[in-house]
C-alpha cells in the first residue's frame, strides 16, 4: 500500500530571477490536506508542479507513485486554478460533456460529477448566469470527471461567502472520504480547521507540519494563525 499520494524532495523552482521554491520537501496522505501561508509564499507555484505545470530546476515530485506529469496521471489528478476554467457560454452538463471528450473518460462521468457537487437543478442553465459558489462547484465538477485519486484545488474558496465556503469544505471532506487525496491552498488561516492535516509554508518553505491540533499544541497557540505568527516570529529570533 503506497503511504503518500505526492511525495516532493528538494524540489527547486525559480521563476523569473527568483527562486520562488528554493528547495523544498514534503508529503501529502490520503484525507483533506490544507496547503496554507500568506499570498506569493509559493503555493500555487508548488501545486502547478504537481500536476506537472511547472518546469523546475531541481528536485523530484511524485504523485501516485509516479513523475508528476507522466501521461498516466492524466486523469487520476483533478486540478482546479484560481482562474475560471469553464466556459461561461455553455451550460454545465455541455462543459462537463466537453470535458469528458477531452480527457477521453466515460459519458456516465457527467451526471456522477454534477451530482457531486449539487448542481443538478443547474445543469442546463449557461455557466455565465451562475452564482460565484455554483461557478465554483462546476469548475469542480470538470475535476472530478476523471474520479481522480488527487484533487489539487488552488484557493477554491477565495471570494465565497462564509456559507459557501463552509458547503465546499464539506465537499471537499465527502470527497476525501471516497477515497481522493484532496490538497486545498488557502492563505485564509481560519480555514486551516477544516483540514485533516495542514501544510505552513512561507517564503517557499513548509514551516510546519501536522494535524491542526499539533500545529497548535508545538506552538502553545490558541489557533492556526497564532502558531504560524509564533513560528515566523521564532524563526526570526534564530536568525
Ligand atoms: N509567471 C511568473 N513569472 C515570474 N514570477 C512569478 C510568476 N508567477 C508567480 N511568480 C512569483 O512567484 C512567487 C510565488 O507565486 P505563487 O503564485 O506561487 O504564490 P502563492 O502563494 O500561490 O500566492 P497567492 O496566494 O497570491 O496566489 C511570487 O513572488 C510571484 O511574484
Amino acid at each position: 500500500m503506497m503511504k503518500n499520494v505526492v511525495e516532493v524532495r528538494d524540489l527547486v523552482v525559480v521563476r523569473g530571477e527568483r527562486e520562488v521554491l528554493p528547495g523544498i520537501s514534503l508529503d501529502v496522505p490520503a484525507g483533506v490536506t490544507g496547503l496554507l501561508g500568506p499570498s506569493g509564499c509559493g503555493k500555487s507555484t508548488l501545486l502547478r508542479c504537481l500536476v506537472g505545470a511547472q518546469r523546475v530546476r531541481s528536485g523530484t515530485v511524485e504523485v501516485l507513485g509516479s513523475p508528476a506529469g507522466s501521461a498516466d496521471l492524466r486523469t487520476r489528478i483533478g486540478y482546479v486554478t484560481q482562474a475560471a476554467s469553464v466556459y461561461d457560454d455553455l451550460t454545465v452538463a455541455e462543459n462537463l460533456s466537453f470535458f469528458v471528450r477531452v480527457l477521453g473518460v466515460d459519458r456516465s462521468s457527467v451526471d456522477r460529477a454534477i451530482e457531486a457537487v449539487s448542481l443538478g437543478d443547474h445543469r442546463d442553465q449557461v455557466v455565465g448566469r451562475l452564482s460565484g459558489g455554483q461557478r465554483s462547484r462546476a469548475g469542480l465538477a470538470v475535476a472530478l470527471l476523471g474520479e481522480p485519486d488527487l484533487l489539487v484545488l488552488d484557493e477554491p474558496t477565495v471570494g465565497l461567502d462564509p456559507v459557501l465556503r463552509r458547503d465546499l469544505w464539506a465537499l471537499f471532506h465527502r470527497i476525501a472520504d471516497g477515497g481522493a487525496a484532496v490538497l486545498v491552498s488557502s492563505h485564509v488561516m481560519d480555514e486551516a480547521e477544516r483540514c485533516h492535516r495542514l501544510l505552513l509554508m512561507r517564503e517557499g518553505r513548509i514551516i510546519a507540519d501536522g494535524s491542526p491540533d499539533e500545529v497548535r499544541e508545538r506552538t502553545g497557540a490558541a489557533d492556526v494563525e497564532q502558531a504560524f505568527l509564533r513560528l515566523v516570529e521564532g524563526r526570526e529570533e534564530v536568525a
